[in-house]
């Protein structure tokens, strides 16, 4: 074969060099070429090897797509480069049962209708809810999702992904496959659908970035891979992260953004980009290998007050307060819990009796929802009625609470009531919770606007919220009806964010008492007012209802981010 390929090249060369004289000799019309024929046979030698290797080179690269290794699309440049380049595509990866979340995200933060259209035509940014499909096509989730849709038109449906909890990794990718199909933008951000973000900030980071080549940003971290099937970042795969267990560099899930080049390099390997228990360490072990810039933007290290995003966010808890408060009493700070009466409404002390007493500690609990144990620091505590509770509310029950400070910084609160009687009681409930804030004047309420309230300074009045979101010039004691499960507290002087999260707890209590009660109240200094806001996930409006044996559980979680 090889003495073959010698051979006829050999023929070709001599047959080469014959041409090649006698077409010199006819140009030229001279004996001689100004260029030799050997340079000459260098020169078709040369193009020849050219010619090889490209068609070498097309052979590669056809097997090359097969494998996935690159594009089968041709990449189209024309009439794009036409177009101004946007920005940023927020993706929003949602699922079937968070219509609340996508709600309160639509109060909260994220633009609607013409005002979604105008960031897009002049800021550059698009943001969209992302969902993949149900398991049985054409289901009631698909239906409700597709009607929601034409409501409000702010979806990217991945009608090739399938939508399942484990299934976030691959849905993660399939976001960025899609998005980068639909439009053509600097930067490709994906965000959870519970928390908050400020658009016009995450504009300015992105745009501080859009000439560094393949960036990733997020809230960087490393640290162990959780080994244990309990904990809830889990990893089955635990023994792929060598000795330490360590993992690599990656960000934090809750918002990360990939530049251009790095999305691409995603939708082009798609088919052998390997997929963890969770979509953030997935990501970074994408990029390992690849020349990228990781950059740790602290302002995207969401719901945690304590890696740094906040150094000194706390709830309040004044000093004047717990100077002058001795137990059993009231505290008018921190989370007292109002039950089973809230504020005056009723025939009990004001807010009910559990807030005045001390809670045993629970050591035995009955089993939480896996969700309700992901936290390394909780304590259990139980109330029953006493005596003296029974003679003023003859009702049998059962409050266990759970305190538990997650691993990213979320306080979390879970309540269950039971009625542990013969008959059934109604109760109402608040965790009436105090945040500290710059100043009053600096804060605002978002998630409130539009909302019907009963007015607690005119008499329980019915009024309807017409602001666009609730500022403070005056004493404020409103609960408002039928709430979103997501209420944020922005305090511009502070730039941070306190995020309420709550379920169980239509309603919410907004109360500053201003200058004038709080001079009267005996554990706030005079100006404390200043720094305080209430904001309580709370049932008022409807009592709820236990019959024998029912329990009630409601949960409040509560977390501070930098507002960027
Ligand atoms: O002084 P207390 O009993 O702690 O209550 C403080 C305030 O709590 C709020 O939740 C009520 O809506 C207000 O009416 C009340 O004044």
């Amino acid at each position: 074969m090889a003495a073959f390929f010698v051979a006829s090249r050999l023929w070709q060369e001599a047959e080469t060099r014959i041409y090649l004289v006698k077409e010199l000799d006819r140009r030229t019309g001279q004996g001689e070429s100004a260029i030799s024929v050997d340079d000459t046979l260098k020169v078709i030698e040369c193009r020849l090897v050219f010619l090889s290797k490209i068609s070498m080179l097309q052979k590669e690269l056809d097997e090359a797509k097969k494998e996935g290794f690159v594009s089968k699309i041709p990449i189209e440049t024309k009439g794009k480069d036409e177009k101004k380049k946007l920005l940023a595509v927020v993706g929003i990866l949602t699922g079937f049962g968070r219509r609340h979340n996508r709600d309160a995200i639509r109060k909260a933060w994220m633009p609607t209708g013409t005002t979604l259209k105008k960031l897009e035509v002049e800021k550059g940014i698009i943001i969209r809810f992302v969902i993949g499909r149900s398991s049985n096509h054409g289901n009631n989730s698909d239906g409700d999702i597709s009607n929601e849709n034409k409501r409000t038109n702010d979806f990217l449906i991945l009608n090739d992904h399938v939508e399942a909890l484990e299934a976030q990794p691959v849905k993660t990718k399939l976001f960025f496959i899609d998005a980068l199909q639909h439009w053509d933008a600097e930067f490709y951000v994906k965000v959870n659908d519970d928390i908050y973000l400020n658009i016009d900030a995450l504009g300015a980071i992105l745009s501080n970035h859009v000439n560094t080549p393949r960036a990733y940003i997020g809230c960087m971290k490393s640290g162990g891979v959780f080994s244990n099937p309990n904990d809830r970042w889990y990893e089955p795969e635990w023994w792929k992260f060598g000795d330490k267990k360590a993992y690599y560099r990656h960000a934090s899930g809750e918002i990360f953004a990939v530049s251009r080049a790095l999305a691409q390099f995603i939708s082009i390997n798609k088919s052998i980009l390997r997929a963890y228990a969770h979509d953030d360490v997935s990501v970074g072990s994408w990029f390992i290998g690849l020349d990228v810039k990781h950059i740790d933007e602290g302002k995207f290290c969401c719901s945690s007050w304590s890696s740094g995003c906040s150094s000194n966010s706390s709830l309040l808890m004044h000093g004047s307060a717990l100077a002058n408060s001795k137990p059993p009493a009231a505290v008018r700070a921190g989370i007292p819990i109002c039950f089973p009466q809230f504020g005056n409404r009723g025939s009990l002390e004001q807010h009910g009796f559990a807030r005045n007493k001390i809670w045993e500690i629970d050591r035995n609990p009955p089993p939480l929802h896996h969700n309700d144990c992901d936290g390394k620091a909780f304590i259990d505590l139980l109330l029953k009625p006493s005596e003296e509770d029974m003679r003023v509310w003859p009702n049998r029950f059962e409050f266990r609470l759970r305190v538990l400070l997650t691993s990213d910084g979320t306080l979390k609160l879970i309540s269950r009531v039971r009625n542990i009687g013969f008959k059934a009681f109604s109760f109402s409930i608040a965790y009436h919770t105090y945040f500290l804030v710059s100043d009053i004047s600096e804060v605002r309420v978002e998630g409130l606007e539009t909302l019907d309230y009963l007015d607690n300074l005119h008499h329980k009045q019915r009024f309807t919220e017409q602001g666009d979101a609730l500022t403070f010039e005056t004493e404020v004691d409103r609960v408002y009806i039928s709430s979103p499960h997501m209420i944020g507290v922005f305090d511009h002087e502070k730039k941070r964010t306190f995020l309420i999260r709550k379920e169980g707890l239509p309603d919410a209590v907004v109360w500053n008492p201003w200058e004038k009660k709080a001079k009267a109240i005996t554990d706030m200094a005079d100006e404390e007012y200043r720094q305080t806001i209430c904001v309580d996930g709370a049932a008022v409006e409807r009592p709820i209802t236990l019959k024998p044996g029912e329990e009630w559980t409601g949960r409040l979680e509560l977390s501070a981010l930098p507002s960027l």
